[in-house]
C-alpha cells in the first residue's frame, strides 16, 4: 500500500504557478498577533438541538419539516454532533504544529451557529490584546455558504460589536486545492479502492469497471452556486456554471488522476434542505446509487471531498444513509475518511498562515488544480445572496475589518 501511496502522491501535480486572476486578490503578508479558527458550531445536547437548527435557518426558508426531520439526526447521536469534538481536536492540532514550528501565534475558536460564538470570541480576542487575526475556516470551496456566509457573520460580529475599525480581521484563501487538504483524500481514496476491491475478491484491480467512486458535497441551491464565482471583474466561466461546481470537478479529476485513472467517477450531492420546489444541485447521492445499480455497479468508494472533518453530514448523511442505501443495492461501500486533524491537513493549514505572516513566511502557494491559488480578497460581490447584503470583509472595495488602533 505504501508505494502505491507513494506513486499516487508523485503522480499528483503540485503547481505552484501564481493564477494571473486570484494574483489580483492577494494580499502582502503582514504581522497577525492571534489566529481565529471559525466553524459551523453543533449542539452539545438534547436541549440545544432545536435552538441550534433555528440559529442555522435563521431566515434562510427552512420548512418545519425539514427541521423536525433533521433534528432526528441529531437526537440519535444523544443530541451531540462530533463537530464540536472535533474542532477542539484541530484547535489541539494547529496548536502542536504552530509550537513545534516555533511560531507563537495564539489560536482562538469561535462558530457560527453555536457556543463558542464569533462575536463573544472577537471580544475576547480584542479583550486579551489581540488587534490583527487572521482567520481559517473549516469549509475549504467558494459559495456562500462555505465562505461568504463566514465573511459576512464577521462583519456583523464586527459591527456590533463595536469593534470595527479596532480589530483587524483578514481571512485565508480558500484551500479546496491546497495539497494539505488534497493529499488525505488521495491516500485515502487509495484505500478505499483497495478495501472495495478486496471485498469483490478483486484485488488486481479485475473488477474496477464494477467500481465507481463517487465525491460527495453538500448540495447547495442553485441559485447560490450560480452567484460562486461571479464577483464583479471575475473573467472566468467556470465548468458546470460555478466556482462552487468547478473546484470539485477539479479536485476530483485530480485525485483520480493520482489513485486509478481507469476507474469512473460521478460527483454527487448531499444533505438538501429548502423547499423541494427550490432547485437545489443534484444528483443525490441516494438517487445516484440508485440509477447505477442496473449499469452493474458492484462496488462504491465514497469520498466526502466537501467536507473538513466527520461531523453530522458526514455521520448521518453518508455514513447512515447512503451506506444503508448501498447495502440495499447490493454494493459494497467504504467512506473515505475527511482531512480532520491528518498531519498533513494539519501542516497544510499552517502554511496557508505562513502565506499571510511576515515571520515564518511562505511565499509559495501550491494549489493542484488550475483554479486556484484561491483569493486573499474575493471579487466584489462574489457568492452574493439574494437576501440582501450585509457586513462583510475580505472582499475588494470593502474596508470593514481591515483598519486597526
Ligand atoms: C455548503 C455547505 C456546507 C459545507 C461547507 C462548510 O462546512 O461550511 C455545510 C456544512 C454544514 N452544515 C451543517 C449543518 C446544517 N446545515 C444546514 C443547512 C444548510 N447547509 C447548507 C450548505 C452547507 N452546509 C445550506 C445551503 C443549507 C440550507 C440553509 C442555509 O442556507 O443556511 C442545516 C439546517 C437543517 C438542514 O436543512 O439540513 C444544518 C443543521 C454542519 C454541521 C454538522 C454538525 O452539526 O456536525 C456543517 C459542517
Ligand atoms: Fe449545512
Amino acid at each position: 500500500m505504501s508505494t502505491a501511496l507513494d506513486t499516487a502522491l508523485e503522480t499528483l501535480s503540485i503547481s505552484t504557478a501564481l493564477n494571473e486572476v486570484t494574483e489580483a486578490g492577494r494580499l502582502d503578508p503582514a504581522e497577525y498577533d492571534a489566529i481565529l479558527l471559525a466553524s459551523f458550531g453543533g449542539p452539545e445536547g438534547q436541549d440545544d438541538v432545536i435552538p441550534f437548527l433555528r440559529n442555522v435557518t435563521r431566515g434562510r426558508g427552512i420548512p418545519d419539516e425539514r427541521l423536525e426531520e433533521v433534528s432526528h439526526h441529531y437526537r440519535a447521536f444523544g443530541g451531540v454532533s462530533p463537530i464540536n469534538a472535533q474542532n477542539r481536536e484541530l484547535k489541539a492540532a494547529l496548536e502542536g504544529e504552530l509550537a513545534a514550528r516555533g511560531i507563537a501565534l495564539p489560536v482562538y475558536w469561535g462558530n457560527r451557529n453555536w457556543d463558542p460564538f464569533i462575536p463573544e470570541t472577537l471580544q475576547k480576542m480584542y479583550d486579551d490584546g489581540h488587534r490583527r487575526v487572521l482567520m481559517l475556516t473549516t469549509s475549504a470551496y467558494t459559495c456562500y455558504s462555505s465562505c461568504r456566509q463566514y465573511r459576512e457573520d464577521i462583519g456583523i460580529a464586527l459591527t456590533e460589536t463595536g469593534l470595527d475599525g479596532k480589530l483587524q480581521v483578514d481571512k485565508v484563501r480558500q484551500y479546496f486545492d491546497h495539497p494539505g487538504f488534497v493529499l488525505p483524500f488521495v491516500e485515502g481514496t487509495l484505500e478505499g479502492l483497495q478495501k472495495v476491491r478486496q471485498a469483490l475478491d478483486a484485488e488486481d484491480g479485475s473488477r474496477d469497471s464494477e467500481i465507481r467512486v463517487l465525491f460527495a458535497t453538500h448540495s447547495i441551491p442553485t441559485r447560490d452556486a450560480e452567484a460562486a464565482g461571479r464577483g464583479e471583474g471575475e473573467p472566468r466561466e467556470f465548468e458546470g456554471g460555478s466556482a462552487y461546481v468547478a473546484q470539485h470537478l477539479a479536485n476530483a479529476r485530480a485525485i483520480m488522476a493520482a489513485v486509478a485513472p481507469a476507474v469512473e467517477w460521478d460527483l454527487v450531492y448531499q444533505s438538501r434542505s429548502g423547499a423541494p420546489h427550490v432547485p437545489w444541485l443534484e444528483p443525490d447521492i441516494n438517487d445516484h446509487l440508485e440509477a447505477i445499480a442496473p449499469q452493474g455497479v458492484k462496488g462504491a468508494v465514497i469520498v466526502p471531498l466537501g467536507f473538513v472533518s466527520d461531523h453530522m453530514e458526514v455521520a448521518w448523511d453518508l455514513d447512515t444513509e447512503a451506506l444503508e442505501t448501498c447495502g440495499e443495492l447490493g454494493i459494497e461501500a467504504v467512506r473515505v475518511p475527511t482531512p480532520g486533524t491528518h498531519p498533513t491537513f494539519v501542516a497544510g493549514l499552517v502554511d496557508l498562515i505562513c502565506e499571510r505572516t511576515v515571520e515564518h513566511h511562505i511565499a509559495e502557494r501550491p494549489h493542484v488544480t488550475d483554479l486556484g491559488p484561491w483569493y486573499d480578497v474575493v471579487p466584489a460581490g462574489d457568492c452574493r445572496n439574494f437576501r440582501g447584503d450585509k457586513p462583510v470583509i475580505a472582499e475588494a472595495g470593502v474596508t470593514l475589518g481591515t483598519t486597526h488602533d
